[in-house]
């Protein structure tokens, strides 16, 4: 009797039939499980890792055993193995899409969606908590739960991943779903060629025969009029369809400059939920749940030392692992504590804990840039509302995060006096019982600031 890669492909799409696993699945599966013996009944199948060992011997080994016995004619037992760490980088990691694979996942999800980003895959934290239930929820019953459902945050913390993570189960659960997940650039662009093609009304057709329309990026479309009412008209078609909208955002929805009221107030109807930075002890269950999937291992107290020097976002801690491991890999050096502060280091320069001298014009414009408005405008003596806050909220900021007095930043607002600088940080600490969104953008706009510090 023989059993080889095929008979193994035969029993999961078995699996998909008998609808254990999903289509999606099936293709993951197929990518990492590799036939290694089999023997008196015994099958050996390597998985790239720790994480895929576990999760297949716990979610499909028992099918895989039924249906491969049955086919055999005898028990059949299965034992998943883990490929040994001599395998090179691209062979452990998680499947990256071969040119073919592209093709056939494109053709089965049309929307774009990334495997990579599923639930399972996201690590909530107390940071994240509220959203990652929201997003669930959602998943499971689109277009009645929250809808629509705004979810904001800084970079890299995780929106788009939950965005995707919604589409992917609503995908796998409801296949016949017509799920449309666009960033809000590219949106603008496919309007564009719809109107450059004098076809606007194959754009609107397009997005109002959506089941789930996810936009990332919404605010990207500041400015971008045509878009925005395009957008507004397809919103009032799904929304009173019922079905479920769901847009991401940088910031929280009373922030967009240059977009129409008509639209923000559609957002403020649903759910509306913040992502913020990790915490200590997330950042290091993120770690660890990245090197699992990856098939790598890095010392305890090298997580440590990751978690507690990357301080902007998740991205950053990935590029942080990927540039760790890549080192010690081509190098054939340890990993260690001296090694990893070196990459980080060199990866890292301007962003990790500040050194360097944080520029009173830098924060500035990036507060400026912010608000869609210009530093002079900040400087300037205009008391229009736009321009107003975010002065307010610039003196603010540079007296939580540097040692010039109140009448040293007064001199740099146009010569301003200090009891002007004194009102403004009292008036934004009265904002922040208000309305706990300004909280957020602070901590954002700080961040934003660190990042780009000088040393
Ligand atoms: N809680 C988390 N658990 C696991 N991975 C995470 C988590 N949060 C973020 N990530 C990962 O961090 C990376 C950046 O996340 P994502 O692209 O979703 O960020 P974003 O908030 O959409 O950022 P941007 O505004 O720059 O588009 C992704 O690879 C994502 O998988």
């Amino acid at each position: 009797m023989f059993i080889d890669n095929t008979e193994i492909k035969e029993t999961l799409q078995y699996l998909v039939e008998q609808n254990e696993i999903s289509d999606t699945e099936r293709l993951g599966c197929e990518e990492r499980m590799q036939l290694v013996t089999y023997q008196d009944g015994v099958l050996e199948i390597s998985t790239p890792s720790r994480y895929y060992r576990d999760r297949y011997e716990e979610r499909y080994k028992e099918k895989m055993e039924e249906y491969l016995s049955h086919i055999e004619g005898k028990a059949i037992s299965i034992q998943f193995s883990v490929r040994p760490s001599t395998l090179t980088e691209s062979e452990s990691s998680p499947p990256q899409p071969t040119a073919t694979q592209t093709n056939q996942v494109k053709q089965q999800r049309p929307t774009g969606l990334s495997l990579l980003y599923t639930f399972e895959t996201f690590v909530p934290g107390e940071n994240s908590l509220y959203p990652y239930n929201a997003a669930i929820a959602i998943a499971k019953n689109p277009g009645s739960a929250y809808n629509p459902c705004l979810i904001y945050g800084g970079v890299g913390l995780g929106k788009t991943h939950l965005m995707q993570a919604i589409g992917n189960y609503i995908y796998d659960h409801n296949p016949h779903m017509n799920i449309i997940f666009i960033s809000a650039e590219k949106m603008f662009h496919d309007l564009a060629s719809h109107t450059r093609g004098n076809s606007p009304h194959a754009f609107r057709e397009k997005y109002r025969n959506a089941d789930v329309l996810l936009m990332d990026d919404i605010h990207l479309l500041q400015r971008k009029v045509e878009t925005q009412n395009e957008l507004f008209y397809v919103f009032n078609e799904l929304y009173a369809q019922q079905k479920q909208i769901v847009f991401t955002c940088d910031r929280p929805i009373s922030e967009l400059q240059n977009f129409s009221a008509r639209m923000t107030s559609r957002f403020e109807r649903g759910l509306t939920v913040d992502l913020q930075p990790p915490t200590f002890e997330t950042k290091i269950a993120i770690i660890k749940k990245k090197l699992e999937i990856e098939g790598k291992e890095f010392p305890s107290e090298v997580i440590e030392l990751i978690a507690n020097t990357i301080q902007t976002n998740v991205r950053d801690l990935e590029a942080a692992i990927t540039n760790i491991h890549a080192y010690a890999d081509l190098t054939g050096e340890k990993i260690t504590l001296e090694s990893t502060m070196t990459r980080l280091k060199a990866t890292f320069a301007g962003s990790l804990a500040p050194q360097g001298t944080i520029s009173t014009s830098k924060v500035q414009k990036i507060i400026a840039d912010y608000f869609d408005v210009t530093v002079n405008d900040l400087k300037s003596k205009r008391k229009t509302k736009n321009i107003v806050y975010p002065r307010q909220l610039a003196m603010y900021i540079l007296r939580q995060i540097t040692d010039l007095s109140t009448t040293e930043i007064g001199l740099e607002f146009g010569g301003r006096d200090h009891t002007t600088v004194m009102h403004a940080c009292q008036k934004i600490e009265d904002l922040k019982i208000i309305d706990p969104n300004i909280e957020s953008t602070i901590r954002n706009l700080i961040r934003s600031v660190k990042e780009n510090i000088e040393s």
